[in-house]
């Protein structure tokens, strides 16, 4: 047996944390031989919840979870941790965006972002889900300046996961068929979805879908805006599908992704596809032995161009408007 992995997650009484807390628990993220030790962070209010999140996870008698460390202060919370998960912030709901919440929840990953720079292991991976989850990472990462920019990144996943499976539907293939996805930009209704490099089985989806109106006028809104749809219905948002997508994405960071794929992860840009430094940005990735890279050389369309740039003025725009939480 390894020895225990330490996994910090915020706000984990939450929605999504009870989805999650439980699936990392059961060896879902980091393997079925891997023993882990969950710190968990809430707010002073939420610990009679988290406690008895607690308790139902010592019910479970996990064979994995070698601790549980339930806190308030982010310090504690992050100390000596191999992976910080941070969902902790408030949803939205009918009728907003997601950056209407950046007033509400930037400063969370100030102090947040300091605790991780003082306690966190060098090669900690950080994975932010509460939103908007690219500029609420941009907010940690710059409040972390002896960490490295590539030890942060905030959740695309969830928006790759139904890419996948609005394609798998239109063409009537497994899901596990379609791979090469990718979702550029903000995790926002101005994300690109582009399914101009997919395959399945050796195809390209575009070619066998064989209708651009579809793709403009169904996938592309269909996907940047499940999130709202989710609203709608639930009169919550997502929560078990956005566990799943924090799951998948630390899963594939640390154990590397499927051959001949790759995921959608935002990540520091760094001028890849014209993409100025500056902002945390959806790219398709490869992950390889506990690092990735960005995909290179895919030729892009004029029309995906704009998409790309449009959503990379959003991310800017919303930079530009919380500087002043910048470290
Ligand atoms: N990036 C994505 O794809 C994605 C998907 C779904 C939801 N989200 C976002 O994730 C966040 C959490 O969603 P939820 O449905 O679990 O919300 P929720 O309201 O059910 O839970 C949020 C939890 O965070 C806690 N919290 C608030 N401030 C905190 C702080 N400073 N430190 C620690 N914990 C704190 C709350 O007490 C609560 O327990 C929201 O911002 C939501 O919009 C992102
Ligand atoms: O839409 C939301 O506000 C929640 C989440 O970001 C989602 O995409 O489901």
């Amino acid at each position: 047996m390894n020895s225990p992995m330490r996994v910090a997650v915020t706000g984990a009484a939450g929605q999504i944390g009870y989805s999650l807390v439980f699936r990392i628990a059961a060896g879902d993220m980091l393997g079925k031989d891997q023993p882990v030790i969950l710190q968990l962070l809430d707010i002073p209010q939420s610990l009679p919840t988290l406690k008895g999140v607690v308790m139902e996870l010592e019910d479970c008698a996990f064979p994995l979870l070698a601790g549980i460390n339930i806190t308030d202060n982010p310090e504690t919370a992050f100390r000596d941790v191999n992976i910080a998960m941070l969902v902790g912030a408030r949803p939205r709901g009918k009728g907003m965006e997601r950056k209407d919440l950046l007033e509400a929840n930037g400063a969370i990953f100030i102090d947040q972002g300091r605790a991780l720079d003082e306690g966190a292991r060098r090669d900690v991976k950080v994975l932010i889900v509460g939103n908007p989850a690219n500029t609420n990472a941009l907010i940690a990462m710059r409040n972390a300046p002896s960490l490295m920019p590539g030890n942060f990144s905030s959740m695309m996943r969830l928006d790759h996961n139904r890419a996948l499976s609005q394609v798998a539907a239109k063409l009537g293939r497994p899901v596990a068929g379609i791979r090469k996805m990718i979702v550029w930009g903000n995790h926002s209704s101005k994300q690109y979805p582009d399914l101009n490099h997919a395959e399945v089985g050796g195809d390209k989806v575009a070619r066998l879908v064989n209708d651009p109106a579809w793709v403009e006028d169904h996938f592309i809104p269909a996907v940047q805006n499940r999130g709202t749809e989710v609203i709608e219905a639930r009169g919550l948002s997502s929560a078990a599908s956005a566990a799943n997508a924090a799951i998948d994405h630390i899963r594939d960071w640390v154990f590397g992704t499927r051959e001949n794929d790759w995921v959608s992860m935002g990540i520091p840009s760094d001028g890849s596809y014209g993409i100025p430094e500056g902002v945390m940005y959806g790219f398709p990735v490869v992950c390889k032995e506990g690092g990735y890279h960005i995909v290179p050389d895919l030729e892009i369309s004029e029309f995906s161009k704009e998409k790309m740039q449009a959503t990379y003025r959003e991310l800017v725009d919303e930079r530009d408007s919380v500087k002043h939480l910048f470290g």
